[in-house]
């Protein structure tokens, strides 16, 4: 049977009046790249935050890695956050590091003992696998947007996480970009065999990354498959209007 990284059961989340969770069912494979997709406000950053545990469900149940997240306490929180690479919007490098310092702070942070040597050598190795082995002495502010996206994983990818968030992975960038990352999350996954959910609002993005597709309506899960599955035979309305309003470059 295939092994489940995250399996999602029953969850509620309100705030006050705003029921945004209604009762999600889903599971993350491994190895799996799953996609979510949902209109803005949806509950898609909830769910994700509730999978961090900076955020506690009403009810229902998130297990990540086999653990509840919501019954972790800071350390053991700590353990399993360090297991998940968030990769952000907005790359969130710190603009007055170099791509090099950018990179060493989390293993300086979280990894005891490394030599310099081997710092330098795991550096070297991913921004050789996001293909910008050259920017290791170069500022964010000299680096495109999709190059900062591409080093934003790289430095999410070396404390080998093993499940993978890509958040909007693809806003703001023109559509070659938006390719090149596109198909460097489709690498990650086979060089690195990381378990990856990318919440997305780009179809062209969902169906080149996503083995699977989820869709977020009204606080539930109402479509789960293959791109196909999901879009080309859509039955629920909501799900065929998410596809017909978006452009897609099939
Ligand atoms: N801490 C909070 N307190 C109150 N309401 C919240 C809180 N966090 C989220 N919400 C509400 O929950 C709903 C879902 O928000 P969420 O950020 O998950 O949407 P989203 O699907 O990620 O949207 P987007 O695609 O725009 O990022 C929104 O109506 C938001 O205002």
């Amino acid at each position: 049977m295939e092994e489940k990284v995250v399996e999602i059961q029953g969850l509620m989340k309100s705030f006050g009046d705003l029921d945004v969770l209604k009762g999600v069912d889903l599971d993350l494979y491994k190895g799996e790249n799953l996609v979510v997709l949902g209109k803005s406000g949806s509950g898609k950053s909830v769910l994700i935050k509730i999978m961090v545990g900076l955020l506690k469900q009403d009810e229902g149940s998130m297990k990540v890695l086999g653990q509840e997240v919501s019954t972790l306490g800071t350390k053991a929180l700590n353990e399993l956050r360090l297991k998940i690479g968030f990769s952000f919007q907005n790359s969130a490098l710190y603009d007055s590091m170099t791509v090099r310092e950018n990179m060493e702070f989390p293993l300086v942070r979280n990894v005891k003992n490394l030599t310099r040597g081997e710092i330098t050598r795991k550096i070297e190795e991913l921004l050789d696998s996001v293909g910008l082995p050259q920017s290791i002495n170069q500022m964010p502010s000299e680096l495109s947007g999709g190059q900062k996206k591409r080093i934003g994983v790289a430095r999410t990818l070396i404390l080998n996480p093993e499940i993978m968030l890509y958040d909007e992975p693809t806003a703001g960038l023109d559509p070659i970009t938006c390719m090149d990352i596109n198909n460097l999350i489709v690498q990650v996954r086979e060089q690195y065999n990381t378990s990856s959910i990318v919440i997305t609002h780009d179809l062209t993005c969902a169906k080149v990354t996503g083995d699977r597709q989820a869709v977020l309506l009204d606080g539930q899960f109402k479509a789960i498959g293959s791109f196909d599955d999901v879009f080309a035979h859509a039955k629920d309305g909501r799900v065929k209007s998410f596809y017909d309003y978006n452009f897609i470059d099939s």
